[in-house]
């Protein structure tokens, strides 16, 4: 993969505020950076700002304050080289029922002022499984076909950095894994990825790195790996040789719970125990262990933390 790691980044936004006209404040002075050649998580619960931040970079919004940079570009300095760096696909489904998808690229490829020899509308269909509807009107598409046919469109003029809003909302999850394909692959290729999605393990299995956004503030910003790291609980689950009857105590354990006659599922704090302590302490209560099992904690653990925290 190329280092672009010396590069400024794909985007890069500093103190970025959004009031609404009627006092919502949707973004807080927001300030992050998306470096390039990644598949960047914006995650964050409903309302949060996420659609807001990614319409501001659009111009489909206008903040109120801060600063934006896309490739470079300032997008009230350079609003027309900052919209050419980037492709956005927005949760609002938005083509012409009228014109067949290959039309609909022909059209949006015409917009950007794409010429005729470097257009690529077929194998963009190809791209997102959408060839055999090249000809078909939009409105006859599936939700999810037409979901794809928004992913081709933003790509026609061959943006460095593509964004998705939601892009699998709807989508079954096979067309779902298709639609990641797709991305994994642009991502090969160099395109640098923003996506927004409510789905924590497709982000944590697919994003390098994830920001958190709460009320419109940020509340985290870090490598996948990092932020899945932060989740303090741990789960372990013991099983031992006879009936638990009460339900032991012990300072490590943070909280115990029985499931059938012989199983504990122990919850202890990753910073005050570890699973070796734990387990110690489970025989000094007067149990013989059979079986262990531990979960991992998850960007779920994480997130339920963080914006419980920030609420
Ligand atoms: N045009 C508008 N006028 C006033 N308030 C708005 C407008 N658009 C959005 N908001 C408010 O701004 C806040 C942020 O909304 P936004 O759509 O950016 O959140 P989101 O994180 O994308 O949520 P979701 O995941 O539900 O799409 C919400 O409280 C929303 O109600």
């Amino acid at each position: 993969m190329t280092d672009h790691s010396s590069l400024q980044p794909a985007i890069d936004i500093e103190g970025l505020t959004k009031v609404y006209s009627d006092g919502k404040v949707a973004l807080d002075d927001v300030t992050v950076s998306v470096p390039r050649g990644q598949i960047f998580g914006l995650l964050g619960p409903n309302g949060a700002g996420k659609s807001t931040l990614i319409n501001v970079l659009a111009g489909l919004v206008n903040k109120t304050g801060g600063t934006a940079r896309i490739w470079g570009f300032d997008i009230d300095v350079n609003p027309r080289n900052a919209k050419n760096s980037i492709g956005i696909v927005n949760q609002e489904i938005l083509f012409d029922p009228f014109f067949t998808p290959l039309e609909t690229l022909e059209n949006q490829a015409g917009f950007y002022g794409v010429p005729q020899d470097r257009r690529r509308s077929m194998e963009l269909l190809r791209a997102v499984h959408l060839d055999d509807k090249a000809n078909a009107y939009s409105r006859t598409l599936s939700g999810g076909m037409k979901r794809r046919l928004m992913v081709a469109k933003a790509m026609v003029h061959s943006p460095p950095i593509l964004v998705l809003d939601e892009p699998t909302a709807g989508v079954d999850i096979m067309l779902r894994q298709q639609l990641w394909d797709y991305v994994r692959h642009l991502n090969a290729q160099g395109v640098t990825i923003v996506l927004t999605t409510h789905y924590l393990e497709e982000a944590e299995q697919l994003c390098d790195r994830i920001a958190i956004i709460n009320h419109g503030r940020l509340i985290a910003n870090k490598p996948t790996r990092e932020l899945v790291g932060m989740a303090q609980e741990k789960l372990v689950q013991v099983t031992v040789e006879r009936d638990v009857g009460d339900i032991p105590t012990h300072p490590s354990f943070e909280k115990v719970e029985l499931s059938g006659e012989r199983t504990l599922n122990i919850t202890f704090r990753k910073d005050r125990a570890n699973a070796g302590q734990v387990l110690a302490a489970v025989q000094q209560c007067g149990f013989q262990i059979v079986d262990v099992v531990t979960r991992e904690p998850d960007l779920e653990d994480v997130f339920l933390n963080l914006t419980a925290a920030a609420a």
